[in-house]
Order: structure tokens, then sequence, then C-alpha cells
């Protein structure tokens, strides 16, 4: 039985999700992504979506950290592109994303990136109107109509391109099933292109896109792009999408990845990844929100990870 809060006759259920794939460094991503939710005191549970290379000892360290780990299959366009069309090699590999819309049992979810991380609480990204699909432009310039030369070039074969183009890092949707087979029978029919999932997903969308804030996903390239357009300070989730900009295998050589809020950010990001306070203690689950008050939704998601709860830790927002 799913998660759910009950909020008068309509139950709803919430939850983040993130995706992981492989047995490489970005579990600690994810690890991150999972203390940085509890930190911004969180209600809604963290679903990582794994590929069935995923080994073991992650699964084991994500569920320790109260995630629920649910498998998912591999998906990749049928059309094969001549040469290796995609901007890193690895992007065949987020079209697995897609599944995520089978996770039925919750009836909206905010999806983020692995290498994102969330310094405030979002949790209002849940009560966005139904029947939507929210997301932040790739670059800011887009949403004051005048887009400069860095925007990622539109593949003509996914058609006309949408009026304003959306990163794929973050995004509010709700699942469901005749949508999930939509996806996949499109995906049928689709080239392979150069940003993946994410060029795809802004095609498939185009007419029920609605863009939010660039403080729920801010891209680093804003800083160095935009400056005017963007306050640091303001940012609620960071993603650390540019090259070299990955905190776990940070180095600081690449291109613009010296600049002290770059150096900032990454630090920010290690200072949740080592906080052992945030460290889901075995066999509790932590609760945030007005003293006393249990949310159900993450007993029953800490139920959901069959996580053995011995002890509850209801953190009240003062308690920061
Ligand atoms: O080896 C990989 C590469 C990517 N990802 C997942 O796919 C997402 C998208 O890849 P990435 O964030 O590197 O793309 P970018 O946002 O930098 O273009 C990551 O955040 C992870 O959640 C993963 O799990 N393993
Ligand atoms: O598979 C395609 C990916 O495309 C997007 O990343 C890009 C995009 O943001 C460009 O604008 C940046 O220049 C680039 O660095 C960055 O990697 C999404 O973040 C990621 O989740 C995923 O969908
Ligand atoms: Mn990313």
């Amino acid at each position: 039985m799913a998660p759910e809060l009950l909020t008068g006759t309509k139950r709803r259920s919430f939850a983040y999700v993130t995706f992981l794939a492989g047995n490489g460094d970005y579990v600690k991503g994810v690890v991150g992504l999972a203390k940085g939710l509890i930190k911004a005191k969180s209600m809604y549970p963290l679903v990582v979506a794994i590929l069935p290379d995923v080994p073991e000892e992650h699964r084991l360290l994500l569920r320790s950290h109260g995630c629920i780990v649910r498998e998912i299959e591999p998906l990749s366009p049928s059309l094969k592109s001549s040469d290796n069309k995609y901007a890193r090699s690895y992007y065949v590999l987020n079209y697995s994303k897609l599944c995520i819309w089978q996770f039925v049992e919750f009836s909206k979810m905010v999806y983020l990136d692995g290498d994102m991380q969330v310094f405030e609480n979002v949790d209002h990204l849940f009560n966005l109107p139904d029947n939507h699909f929210y997301a932040v432009a790739d670059c800011i310039c887009e949403m004051y109509g005048q887009s400069c030369p860095e925007v990622l070039p539109w593949p003509k074969e996914l058609g006309s391109r949408p009026p304003i183009y959306f990163n794929a890092g973050m995004f509010v949707f709700q699942p469901n099933l005749s949508i999930y087979a939509d996806l996949l029978n499109t995906l049928k029919l689709t080239p392979p292109t150069q940003f993946a999932e994410q060029d795809f997903l802004n095609m498939f969308f185009k007419d029920k896109y609605k863009p939010i804030s660039y403080v729920y996903n801010l891209l680093l390239a804003m800083l160095w792009r935009h400056p005017e357009k963007i306050e640091l300070n303001k940012a609620k989730a960071v993603h650390y999408c540019s090259p070299g900009a990955k905190p776990w295998k940070y180095t600081g050589k690449e291109e613009n990845m010296d600049r002290e809020d770059i150096k900032m950010l990454v630090k920010k990001w290690w200072d949740i990844y080592n906080d052992q306070t945030l460290d889901h203690k075995q066999g509790c689950i932590h609760i945030a929100g007005v003293e006393g008050e249990v949310e159900s939704n993450r007993l029953m998601a800490a139920a959901f990870s069959d996580a053995n709860i011995s002890t509850l830790y209801v953190t009240s927002p003062s308690a920061a």
C-alpha cells in the first residue's frame, strides 16, 4: 500500500524521485541529495529509480539513508543514430528516466537529477496545479524572449522548437500509466538526439509545459552566462551540471570551475554529504514537520522501504 497523505476526502501521495545507473560514483550524488532533503526538512520520501547494473551494496547504502529503491528496466530509442549523436556518450542511459511515469502509487512527484542539491524546502512544488509539466528553462534568457547564442540547438527531426526549452534535471509531473504507454510508443518513433531524453521530453510535453522559477534548478552555467538575471542566494536547488562541477569528483581544473561561487557551492554540497547528523539512523526515520505532527508520508515510506522503525525523530522547523 503506497504511503498516503490524508487530505480531506481525496487521498494524495507525494514523493521526490531521482535516477541512478551504473556502479560508479553517482551514488554519492544520490546520497547527498537524500541528506539534503532531510536537512531541508522535506516531508516526503526520495524514490531512487535504479537500473539493474546498480550493485547491491549501493542499493543497501541508499536504503540505509531512507531511500525507496525501485528497479526499472533500461529504455532507449528504437531508431539507431548514424553517429554517436549524444553530447555525452552516457546520455543514452538517461532515456530510462521515462520509467518513473510508472510510479502511479504516487499522485505527484518531483524529479531531481542525482547531481542536484536541495538547499531549501521545496515541498510546496507538490501544490502546483495538476495536469501540467513544470520545469526550469535550460537557459534563463529564454524567459526574457531574447535567447542567447548559447541555448541548446533544437534537433529539427523533433519538429518545431518549443517556445521555451527546459532543463530535464528537475521537473514536477504526475505518474500515469497511459502517459507512460504514450511515452514508450512515441520513443519507438523518435530518433536519438544530442540531449537525449531532455530533447524528447521537451517535444513530448510541449503543450503541457509550464516554466517555473530558476530558483528550483539553478544551472551553474547561469552564473557566468547571465549573472545579471539570477541571485545565487535565492536558489533553493542547485544543479551541478557543468563539465567538472560534480562535487564528488571536483578538481577545479575545468573551465569556470575555479570561480569562488563554484568553490562555495561545492563546499556547501560536501558539508551536507559529510554531516553525520543527517545520516539515516538505522531503525529510525526523520519526520520533519510541526512538532508532534507525524507526517504519514514519510512514516509510510519508511515502512514501504521495509525499514525497521524503532525510534522516531520528530524535528520541528525551529530545530534548524
Ligand atoms: O553514470 C551515470 C550518469 C548519469 N546518471 C544519472 O543521470 C542523471 C543525468 O546525468 P547528468 O546529471 O550527468 O547530466 P547533466 O545534468 O550533467 O547533463 C544524473 O544526474 C544521474 O541521476 C547516473 O546515475 N549514472
Ligand atoms: O540527457 C541530457 C541531459 O541534459 C541536461 O543537461 C545538459 C543541459 O543542461 C545543457 O544545457 C548543459 O549545457 C549541459 O552541461 C548539461 O549537461 C540535463 O541536465 C540532464 O538531466 C540530461 O537531461
Ligand atoms: Mn544533471
